[in-house]
């Protein structure tokens, strides 16, 4: 059976404001096939966290399904908001509307929000799949993440893209992906590289050189680059890739064997999997949280794995 009532929450923000004709898409095909809803609108950064508690809490709607239209970090706020509350398993559809969008990438479903859309319309029952949970000991913080969580050269890639003035531009003619390569450039050039301790079932792996640090539940990071070929939201464990310091015709060169999904045979490239991950800095480094900035600090973090209910029929569900 589909599910018989949306709730909807909506980042008008998301892909600098291109989410909204996405979502008057939405809405005219919900109304189209008489498909009941009810909107909340995201205000301000963070806001869906509340809108999606409340939804838990008050919702009162048999079968019902959460719905996001916006990017991957309002897709973070929504789940993390809804598992605060006593309707934590009710199912979440994604609608990509964002500039990055990994997490449509990440477990294949439809990047088109139409098509999206449709394989949404066309599930029948939930689909659980891997999400990551962490918290943070030096500002004591916990949460999900559904990408990745990154200490380093993505972190502060993300902190460097939403400060430059190209990533309004660039999103409003499609290219928002260009924007964290001109942010790539900028800090590839600027950060030094920073020792990371890894304990990785109970086995502790110091990496004195570190550059990129980057926990993921599926392949992708920074907009569709596919960092991380063989995870998979749906093995049950998290993966970890800690990539050391280059010079540039190795990180050239390393590029192109990531692109040939080779890049793991070298050993300035490290890879971790399990359901249980911890790593700790000591300098102060950027961290990125499903492409939303954690700020700076030396990190303490710690991963787990669990599940959670998505609402969509992929082409290989069929
Ligand atoms: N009304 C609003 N005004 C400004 N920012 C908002 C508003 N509502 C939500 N936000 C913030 O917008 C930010 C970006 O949202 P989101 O991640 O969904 O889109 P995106 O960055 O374009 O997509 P992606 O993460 O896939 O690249 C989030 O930090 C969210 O908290």
């Amino acid at each position: 059976m589909g599910a018989a009532f949306f709730y909807i929450i909506f980042n008008p923000a998301a892909s600098s404001g291109m989410s909204v004709n996405i979502f008057k898409k939405v809405r005219a095909r919900l109304d189209n096939e008489h498909i009941p809803y009810e909107i909340k609108v995201s205000r301000y950064a963070g806001h869906a966290v509340q809108l999606a508690r409340q939804i838990g809490s008050f919702g009162k709607q048999e079968n019902a399904v959460l719905m996001v239209i916006g990017g991957d970090g309002t897709l973070n706020q929504a789940i993390c908001g809804l598992r605060k509350t006593r309707q934590k398993d009710m199912p979440v559809a994604y609608i990509p509307a964002g500039s990055g969008n990994d997490f449509a990438r990440g477990i294949k479903m439809a990047q088109d929000p139409m098509k999206a859309l449709d394989q949404v319309l066309a599930a029948d029952k939930p689909l659980r799949l891997d999400i990551g949970q962490y918290t943070e000991a030096t500002r004591d913080e916990s949460g999900i993440f559904v990408n990745n969580i990154g200490v380093g050269f993505d972190g502060s890639v993300i902190a460097a893209t939403n400060r430059s003035r190209y990533k309004r531009v660039l999103n409003r003619v499609h290219l928002g992906s260009l924007s964290y390569v001109a942010g790539v450039v900028r800090v590839f050039f600027s950060r030094k590289p920073f020792p990371v301790a890894v304990t990785v079932d109970g086995q502790r792996t110091l990496i004195q050189r570190a550059f990129l640090v980057t926990t993921t539940n599926h392949p992708y990071f920074g907009g569709g680059i596919k960092i991380l070929p063989i995870a998979t939201p749906d093995d049950g464990k998290l993966d970890l890739i800690v990539v050391e310091q280059l010079n540039i015709p190795y990180f050239f060169f390393l590029l192109v064997q990531m692109l040939r999904n080779k890049h793991f045979k070298y050993k300035a490239v490290h890879h971790f999997a399990s359901p249980h991950i911890h790593l700790e800095t000591t300098s102060l480094e950027f961290g990125q949280m499903d492409g939303e900035e954690m700020g700076s600090r030396p990190f303490e973090l710690d991963f787990t794995v669990t599940q959670q209910n998505f609402w969509i029929k992929r082409e290989m569900d069929k």
